[in-house]
């Protein structure tokens, strides 16, 4: 019988004036970016997680710590390659993955498109296996005051 595990990644990151704002491998044209020790891509850290999780792997930053110089500003596609070259060992592949973005401005659905291309090339996955969805907070909270943006990701995986 194939093995099928689940997982499921959060994360949060600040929201300022003067950083860039990678988001799903692309960078956004906005007045603020995300702050983080790597490029601070909230979508990307949450689908490792997921994919770590689900092969019971730890996490990101149990792989790639955040206190390592070596990561400092590192682009989270070079991250997310290596997570899937660690499930892989392991004999996983991706089946599908369903990920939300929080997230009060900017609108980011044009960008999804682009944002599922990229992914899929870095995963070496097909377009069909990523979802990328996104809402607002309705001006609630540190999202909804444009503080920061979070995300959730859930993954399936399986052994062929
Ligand atoms: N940053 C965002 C947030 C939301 N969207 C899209 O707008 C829809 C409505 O948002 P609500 O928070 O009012 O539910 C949402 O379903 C997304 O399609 C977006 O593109 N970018
Ligand atoms: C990605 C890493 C490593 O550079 O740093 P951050 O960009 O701070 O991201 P976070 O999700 O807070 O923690 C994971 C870290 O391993």
């Amino acid at each position: 019988m194939n093995t099928f595990r689940i997982g499921f990644g959060y994360d949060v990151h600040q929201l300022k004036e003067g950083y860039e704002f990678w988001l799903g491998g692309i960078k956004l044209a906005h007045e603020k970016g995300a702050v983080g020790h790597s490029d601070a891509d909230v979508l990307i850290h949450v689908i490792c997680d997921a994919l770590l999780g689900a092969a019971n792997m730890r996490d990101i930053g149990y792989h790639f710590s955040d206190k390592d110089p070596k990561y400092k500003g590192i682009d989270s596609k070079i991250l997310l390659r290596e997570v899937m070259e660690l499930i892989r060992k392991e004999g996983y592949e991706l089946g599908n993955l369903d990920s939300t973005i929080c997230l009060q401005n900017p609108k980011i659905n044009p960008h999804i498109p682009g944002m599922k291309t990229c992914l899929a090339k870095v995963m070496n996955v097909a377009e069909s296996q990523i979802s990328i969805k996104a809402t607002t907070t309705e001006w609630l909270g540190f999202v909804g005051r444009e503080e920061g943006i979070s995300a959730y990701c859930t993954t399936l995986i399986f052994k062929p």
